[in-house]
């Protein structure tokens, strides 16, 4: 797992933008797997990821075709406050995607358990995600799985933590009795099995969250440190979200960084990639 701090939100947001552009644009598609795919959280933190998306979108600069992701159970698709709209409004409707590519959960599906084992039919039938953006929950959470969820769990239906509820009361006016209490979430093993997972860490609410998962061991109660044992993960914070980790961890990466720079300088992007050095290779 690889560790990037970058001074604030916003540029974590284009770090993390620019990052996933180089991805898309340096694509080779084959057979089965025809378009790169991303999968995309919801939440505050990475809205200064789309963002510089979609000015580099404008700019020409990149173009998209397929995605994926979570969803509420129990408030309508077009609830101000569902996933759905949420990419819509701050995503899709402003990138020059097709709809059909864009794949997001049914929570409202009559059949919700045929409808997490088709979500993940179709993450095989367009080859995997090479992709996955996420974001974190205050108590560790990766997508909408809850501490104590299975490490080796698919996409299936989940009761939300009372403090994700808590939190999450942020986008209904504060109404506790109005956040849904169930969701359908990708599982931690659906996130592993992206060929590359980019995680975005704002914020000082999310540096506890960044210390249990970077610093503690693997751990169903912490379910992004799951992370720490795919071989292509890459975590992007800012330095609010740095304040519980210690200062040996932060200089540790910052120096992995540094002599990265000075590798891709000497050789290149790309010349530094063959010597497993590029920001676009594995940790
Ligand atoms: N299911 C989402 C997560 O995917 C997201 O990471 C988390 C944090 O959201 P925020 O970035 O707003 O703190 O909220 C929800 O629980």
């Amino acid at each position: 797992m690889r560790l990037t701090i970058r001074d604030t939100k916003t540029e974590v947001g284009h770090y993390i933008g620019d990052y996933i552009a180089r991805r898309i644009n340096t694509f080779v598609p084959s057979e089965g797997h025809a378009n790169f795919v991303l999968g995309c959280p919801t939440g505050s933190s990475p809205l200064p990821v789309y963002a510089r998306l979609v000015e580099l979108y404008k700019a020409g600069k990149v173009s998209f075709k397929v995605i994926n992701m979570d969803e509420y159970v129990g408030i309508p698709r077009d609830h101000p406050e569902s996933y759905h709209t949420f990419m819509f409004k701050n995503f899709f409707s402003l990138i020059d995607i097709d709809p059909k590519n864009t794949n997001l959960l049914d929570g409202n599906a009559e059949d919700l358990y045929q409808e997490c084992e088709a979500y993940e039919a179709k993450i095989k039938a367009v080859g995997g995600i090479d992709l996955f953006l996420g974001g974190i929950g205050a108590d560790g959470h990766i997508a909408f799985n809850e501490p104590g969820s299975s490490l080796k769990s698919r996409t299936r239906i989940k009761t939300l933590a009372y403090e994700t509820i808590l939190d999450n009361c942020r986008f209904f006016n504060n109404d506790l009795a109005a956040v849904p209490r169930m969701a359908l979430t990708v599982g931690v093993q659906t996130v592993l099995d992206a060929r590359e997972v980019v995680l975005v860490v704002t914020g000082q609410n999310k540096a506890l969250a960044l210390s249990q998962m970077i610093e503690g061991g693997v751990n169903h109660m912490v379910t992004a440190s799951a992370l720490q044992s795919h071989p292509w993960a890459l975590v992007v914070c800012d330095e609010d979200a740095t304040s519980e980790l210690r200062v040996k961890t932060v200089k540790y990466f910052k120096s992995i960084e540094k002599v990265q720079d000075e590798v891709e300088a000497k050789y290149g992007e790309a010349g530094a990639g063959r010597l497993g050095l590029s920001r676009v290779t594995a940790a």
